[in-house]
Order: structure tokens, then C-alpha cells, then sequence
């Protein structure tokens, strides 16, 4: 039977070209999690390498917070092995939790504080474990700038508006300059521009920092622009595991060519691009025009998977996946 731990060693597998095994930030292994008689997580494995950008996608309700939640310790997970910076979330101390950044989906409420203020009140946790390679906190005035809140530094939370309350969650996330950033749909109420600085934020601290980054997102634009990999869950498992092109390449997709022949158009889905393109040529010759190849989109590969999971097809979509990736 083909299974996650199959798609463990496909990411095992890239892993160790991007970076030794030893590297890793974030381990999970057979993670299993049931609220009650519901079972959410059915054995979850994966792996994240140091200042890798990993996104996790999945339908509503597919267990994504309940992932970062247990991977943040303040969930207990009801079986399997999890290991974030060497440590079991369960038993993680203050030091370790101040290597940490968390942006929660829900907003905690501190409506008198204002802006600066309220930094440098949470950023005086984080003094006490800084070290020569990450001086923390973060100079307060440097983050403000970072999350686009200069104009705002000197009002109180409760005047915010809800694109600015949610650029505050991503400083007080990363004002204790964190190894693992946990990010749980981050961007939702930024506007355009809001949107390009965090993802600006994001390579910074990824490029320059080597933080490990773990972002939940619906935007699968969004995922394709941040992230290094992608993980697909559904049905309590991974069913998918690779880059944005990988996914696209891998999956049982085919791409779309256009073109015209003597002013009629044509369109054709074709599991090989290249053959059928090679084949138009020979028979058309130079008479092809407007030639377009556009491969499956991500979109389209997470929507192929996710049906097939809702199809109770998860297991034959995983198959054909590593099948592909042969
Ligand atoms: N404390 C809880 N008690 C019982 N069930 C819960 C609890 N928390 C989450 N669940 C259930 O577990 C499932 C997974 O929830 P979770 O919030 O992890 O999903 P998600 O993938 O983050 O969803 P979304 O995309 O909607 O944010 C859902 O069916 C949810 O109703």
C-alpha cells in the first residue's frame, strides 16, 4: 500500500540535496491526533530542513492548526513522534519556546497597549536568551519598520484596523528573532501592498536569518511565491510533498496546448508536452502559430488531489503521485 511514509522519503530524499538529514528543525513522524471519536490526523510524517519555507495546504478542517498547534506544544498530539529544534513540544521549556515565533489565527486582545509599547514589553522575554548569532529582542523601532507600522507606532491596538492588528501579530511573532516561525494563515485582511511586504518580510528572515518557516495559507499564489515546499493534507494524511513545480510536474496533470493551423484554433490536453508539441511540428510544420503550453497550476494540482481524497480516492492519488515522481 502506498503511503505518507512513502512520501516521507520523497522528502527525505530532496531533503538530503538541499542539506544533511541533521539538519532538520522540525521532525514528525506517524503523528496521530483525534478530538474524542474524531479522528483528524491519521499518521502524519514530514520533515522540514533549517531556513527551509514549508507551506501546508488543505481543505477546511484538515487538521492544519491542530499540526502547528501540537508542533507549538499547546496541543498534545494522541500518538506519533514530533521533534521541533530537537525537542518534544510536550516537554518544551522557556528557553526553548523563546527560539520559537507564533502567529496564531486568533487575535489575543490588547487594546490599550500601544504599538511600541507592547513590543518592547513582549521583546524583554526574549533578552534573557540572546545569543552573539541572534541578539534578541529585536530592536523595536527595526521591526516596526519591517512590518510597515511606522505610522501607527504610537497608537493604541484597539484603533488598528484589521489589516494593521494582523501586521502587529507578524512582528509580535518575530520580535524575539526566532529560529522556527510558525505562520497560521498569516495574511488574511492584508491588502496588495500589505501582502508583497510580508512576503518581502518572509524571504528576509528565511534568506538572511535561516529561519525555518511553517505558514498555513488558502492562497495557493501565495504558497507558490513563499515557500521552498509544499504539503498537501487531506484525509488526515499528506498526500502530497514537493515544490510548487514538483507537484505540478508529478501529479497526473496534463498540460494544455494551444495553437493554430491555417486561422483555426486548436487546444489539446497532453500528458507530455513535449512529444505532442514534436509531433505538431512534424505534421504542420512551420504553419503552427500562436503556440502556448501552459502546465497544470498548482491550483489545479491541489484541486485534483483534494477531490480525489473527497472521491475516498486519497490512497489511489497518492500512488499515482509517486508513480509520476518515478
Ligand atoms: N478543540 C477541538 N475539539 C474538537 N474538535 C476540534 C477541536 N479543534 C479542532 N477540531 C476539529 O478538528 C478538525 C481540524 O481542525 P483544524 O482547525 O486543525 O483544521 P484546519 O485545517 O486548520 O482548518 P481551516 O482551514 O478551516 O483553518 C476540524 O474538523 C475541527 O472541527
Amino acid at each position: 500500500m502506498a503511503g505518507a511514509g512513502d512520501l516521507q522519503e520523497l522528502g527525505q530524499a530532496e531533503g538530503a540535496l538541499g542539506g544533511a538529514l541533521g539538519e532538520r528543525a522540525i521532525d514528525v513522524r506517524g503523528l496521530r491526533m483525534r478530538y474524542g471519536s474524531k479522528c483528524v490526523l491519521n499518521g502524519v510524517d514530514f520533515g522540514v530542513r533549517r531556513g527551509e519555507v514549508l507551506a501546508l495546504l488543505g481543505p477546511n478542517g484538515a487538521g492544519k492548526t491542530t499540526i502547528i498547534e501540537i508542533m507549538e506544544g499547546f496541543r498534545t498530539c494522541s500518538a506519533g513522534e514530533v521533534s521541533v529544534l530537537g525537542v518534544d513540544p510536550a516537554r518544551g521549556d522557556e528557553r526553548w519556546r523563546a527560539r520559537l515565533g507564533i502567529v496564531l489565527q486568533s487575535w489575543r486582545d490588547h487594546g490599550k497597549w500601544k504599538v511600541r509599547e507592547l513590543l518592547a514589553q513582549l521583546g524583554d522575554f526574549y533578552r534573557p536568551y540572546s545569543t552573539a548569532e541572534r541578539p534578541r529582542p529585536r530592536n523595536v523601532d527595526e521591526l516596526i519598520a519591517m512590518v510597515g507600522l511606522e505610522q501607527q507606532a504610537d497608537q493604541r491596538i484597539a484603533s488598528l484596523s484589521g489589516g494593521q492588528r494582523r501586521r502587529l501579530d507578524v512582528a509580535i511573532g518575530i520580535v524575539g528573532r526566532p529560529e522556527v516561525l510558525f505562520l497560521d494563515e498569516p495574511t488574511v485582511g492584508f491588502d496588495p501592498k500589505a501582502r508583497r511586504d510580508f512576503h518581502d518580510v518572509v524571504h528576509r528572515l528565511s534568506d538572511l536569518e535561516d529561519t525555518t518557516i511553517l505558514l498555513t495559507t488558502h492562497d495557493l499564489d501565495e504558497a507558490e511565491k513563499l515557500s521552498d515546499r509544499i504539503l498537501i493534507l487531506a484525509g488526515g494524511r499528506i498526500v502530497a510533498d514537493g515544490s510548487a513545480d514538483q507537484l505540478a510536474r508529478e501529479t497526473e496533470g496534463k498540460a494544455e496546448v494551444r495553437w493554430s493551423v491555417g486561422g483555426e484554433h486548436y487546444v489539446h490536453a497532453a500528458p507530455d508536452a513535449g512529444v505532442f508539441v514534436h509531433e505538431l511540428f512534424k505534421q504542420h510544420g512551420d504553419r503552427v502559430r500562436d503556440l502556448e503550453v501552459r502546465r497544470a497550476s498548482l491550483e489545479d494540482t491541489y484541486m485534483a488531489m483534494v477531490r480525489q481524497h473527497e472521491a475516498g480516492r486519497s490512497e489511489e492519488a497518492i500512488a499515482a503521485f509517486r508513480e509520476a515522481g518515478k
